[in-house]
């Protein structure tokens, strides 16, 4: 897990020989006032001649950690900085940007003519390159194939003129990371090449073995690493079914929500792009346009520089449209189709709201677009290995989307290796807003069967534990036999979220190895809190897997119905009704279409408000940890039932010993007062209301 920010700077950053030239560059080259967290401490260990790897949240200024060293003489390396970048365009806007500040910037790439590379070139051969140029954005084809290019850092090496190499977008470097590129796992070599000469590694998206498998693939074992929080607490996260008609639900939303304001549509081909766009324009009047892969150059260029510039609203893309983007007032994101990865969701959504205003993004959800997304995989390039980790990735999505429990941050932010409590979310995700409708299961068997399987061969993947907790994989192996299959009831997901959350529980701990092909592997091995769970002092319940259908909330028709139909009613209460998988709480209340009774549920016809004031039935209550019921219960449940009481005395009008109590006294507020809907407008008249976070 990653460990909270180091909120002080170490005196030493303040006493270094290059302190001083820091703090003026950036005052007056970049014009700005101060550093944000972990700036300087990536400055200042790449200024000392150390490896580094930053990893900082989009549009949370990862340019300035390597632009700044660049301008810088006193540092322990000298020369020309090189940074490798993946886009043509990025390239050019930091160029600009950079020269602007009256920076010697420039870019090597194979769209420039043959005389602008020489010329650059030509630099690489004077005493001082330093003084022509000081940042060269490349892209990493140039950086592994030209042989001229290659000869000209070679020179510059040789003479002690390669200050440092920069590899922004690191990401790309792991075929575990969410957008591997070939020629970026070549960059390897540069470390080889040119020995002691810095490298600094950015991104704003790595899980902990994506983080391995990158330092270990560009050689950087012993990099200094400087993380931070990644949680984008401007961002309010929504998952949506997707439902007949999406398009003109995306159309009512940006029209009443956001009209006149800019956002992006992400989806998943060409044609759909395009047909988004020609609805949203045609039919609702919206200033959008594509954007996607297959269009040329100039109209890329164009459809981004108008809805930079605000022309267009709306740009309703496929991937291909994201890097380097940096609009500061995109006020949504929305996911007309599933994201392939949690990283490709984070950066996507991570491009709303970098100015610090709230910002929202919306998934479309369903269950289609996994069978369209797990056809994609197998029909595209890549490994069988390779495979099974973009299904491992694209199921992570799937149990996302599915939770309907957790906090949608909490999700997030430790898939990213990020401990967060969801209390700091305020409600701004779905689900902490909902306040939780689920179907809660207990999986502690299941759990134990796990952790013991997993201490027996020290360290098992994923696939090996799922496997033979799910009885795939025959084995004679005795360590194997005794938990072979017991959980074959469980579907593939539920397993895996399982072990996810053993993880997040800290019952589990990862441990991500380089394995004898130098690849990233990431293994489980039991963690400090596993003997809690197999002692049986600890549970684990999950939400089990609702199946994707709409929940619908409470509302003022829902109680009209109610009295029409004579029933009790709370607040929270489905009128889906008589399923009994369908457990519905209003955070106090469980209530059930079940059996009833025996596990402390009821059934439906005495639906009732309902006490925590056992453990038993506190813990089952959702979003009261059972374990902190366990351990805390006895204090609460005392005050609980005393509460009951008196509120059962004061409805009777009298207490315990018969004493008439006066109705002025007191006020209450019967729950299950159904008059209370005669005040309701169009009462019984209209259709039910779906929710509004599953329409
Ligand atoms: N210390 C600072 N003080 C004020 N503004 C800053 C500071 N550092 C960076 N910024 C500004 O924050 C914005 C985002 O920075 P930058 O583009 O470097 O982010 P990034 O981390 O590279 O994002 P992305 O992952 O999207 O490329 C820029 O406008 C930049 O000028």
């Amino acid at each position: 897990m990653r460990s909270p920010p180091n909120t002080f700077a170490a005196p030493e950053l303040t006493s270094r020989p290059w302190s001083k030239d820091v703090q003026i560059a950036l005052k007056s080259t970049f014009r700005m006032s101060g550093f944000r967290q972990n700036q300087l401490e990536a400055i200042s260990a790449i200024l000392d001649g150390k490896d580094a790897f930053v990893l900082m949240p989009t549009g949370g200024g990862k340019s300035l950690c390597y632009q700044l060293p660049a301008v810088i003489n006193t540092g322990k390396t000298h020369g020309v900085t090189i940074v490798v970048c993946p886009l043509l365009s990025l390239m050019q806007d930091q160029v600009d940007h950079l020269r602007a500040l009256n920076i010697r910037a420039d870019a090597f790439n194979s769209e420039m003519s043959t005389v602008s590379r020489n010329h650059i070139l030509g630099f690489f051969e004077k005493p001082h390159p330093e003084q022509f140029i000081q940042l060269l954005y490349v892209t990493p084809e140039m950086v592994n194939k030209s042989e001229t290019f290659r000869n000209g850092l070679s020179a510059l090496f040789e003479r002690g003129k390669l200050a440092r190499i920069i590899i922004d977008e690191a990401h790309c470097v792991s075929q575990w990371g969410h957008d591997f590129r070939p020629d970026y796992k070549m960059l390897g070599e540069v470390r080889r090449q040119y020995p002691n000469v810095p490298i600094m590694a950015l991104t704003a998206t790595a899980t902990p073995n994506v983080i391995v498998d990158i330092k270990h693939n560009l050689s950087i074992d012993a990099c200094r690493v400087f993380s931070q929080s990644f949680n984008r607490p401007n961002l309010y996260y929504e998952v949506r079914q997707k439902e007949k008609g999406v398009v003109n639900s995306i159309g009512d939303l940006i029209n009443s929500r956001y009209d006149g304001q800019t956002g992006i549509v992400y989806t998943l081909s060409r044609k759909s792009a395009e047909e988004i766009a020609q609805k949203l324009r045609e039919q609702f009047g919206i200033l959008a346009h594509h954007y996607h892969a297959l269009m040329e150059s100039v109209d890329k260029a164009r459809v981004q520089r108008n809805w930079q510039q605000g022309i267009l609203k709306v740009v309703v893309a496929t991937i291909a449209f994201g890097m380097g983007i940096d609009k500061a007032d995109v006020r949504f994101v929305i996911h007309y189709y599933l994201p392939k990865s949690l990283e490709g969701y984070y950066q996507e959504t991570g491009r709303a709201g970098r100015d610090g205003q709230q910002s929202d993004c919306y998934l479309y959800f369903s269950y289609g677009d996994i069978k369209s997304l797990r056809n994609l995989i197998a029909e595209g390039d890549g490994s069988e290995e390779q495979k099974g980790r973009q299904r491992g990735m694209l199921n992570r999505v799937v149990h996302f989307c599915e939770n309907k429990r957790d906090c949608r941050r909490v999700e997030i932010l430790q898939y990213f290796g990020e401990r967060f409590d969801k209390i700091d979310c305020q409600r701004t995700c779905d689900n902490c807003k909902a306040g939780g409708r689920f179907v809660l299961r207990d999986y502690t068997k299941f759990a134990v069967a796990a952790l013991q399987l997993i201490k027996a061969n020290r360290r098992m993947t994923m696939a090996q534990c799922a496997g033979v907790l799910l009885g795939k994989k025959p084995s004679n192996n005795r360590l194997v036999r005794q938990h072979y299959g017991v959980a074959k009831e469980l579907k593939p997901t539920e397993v895996h979220m399982m072990i996810y959350k053993l993880l997040a529980e800290d019952a589990l701990d990862e441990d991500n190895r380089i394995n004898r092909v130098g690849i990233a592997i990431q293994y489980f091995t039991v963690g400090r809190e596993a003997k809690d769970f197999v002692l049986g002092k600890r549970k684990l319940q999950l939400v089990s897997s609702a199946g994707g259908e709409t929940v619908k909330v409470p509302s003022a028709m829902h109680s009209a119905n109610r009295k029409r139909n004579n029933e009790a009613s709370l607040p929270g209460q489905s009128d889906e009704g008589n399923n009994a998988e369908s457990l519905v709480s209003n955070n106090f209340a469980i209530l059930s279409g079940g059996s009833g009774g025996s596990d402390g549920f009821m059934p439906r016809k005495h639906q009732k408000l309902e006490r925590p004031v056992s453990k038993e039935l506190g813990g089952s209550v959702p979003d009261i940890d059972v374990n902190h019921m366990n351990k805390l219960g006895f204090r609460f449940s005392p005050l609980v039932k005393s509460a009951y009481n008196q509120y059962c005395d004061k409805l009777r009008g009298q207490d315990s010993k018969g004493n008439v109590i006066s109705r002025s006294s007191y006020e209450v507020i019967d729950l299950d007062n159904r008059d209370v809907d005669s005040l309701l407008p169009g009462k019984c008249e209209e259709p039910l209301e779906t929710s509004k976070y599953f329409r």
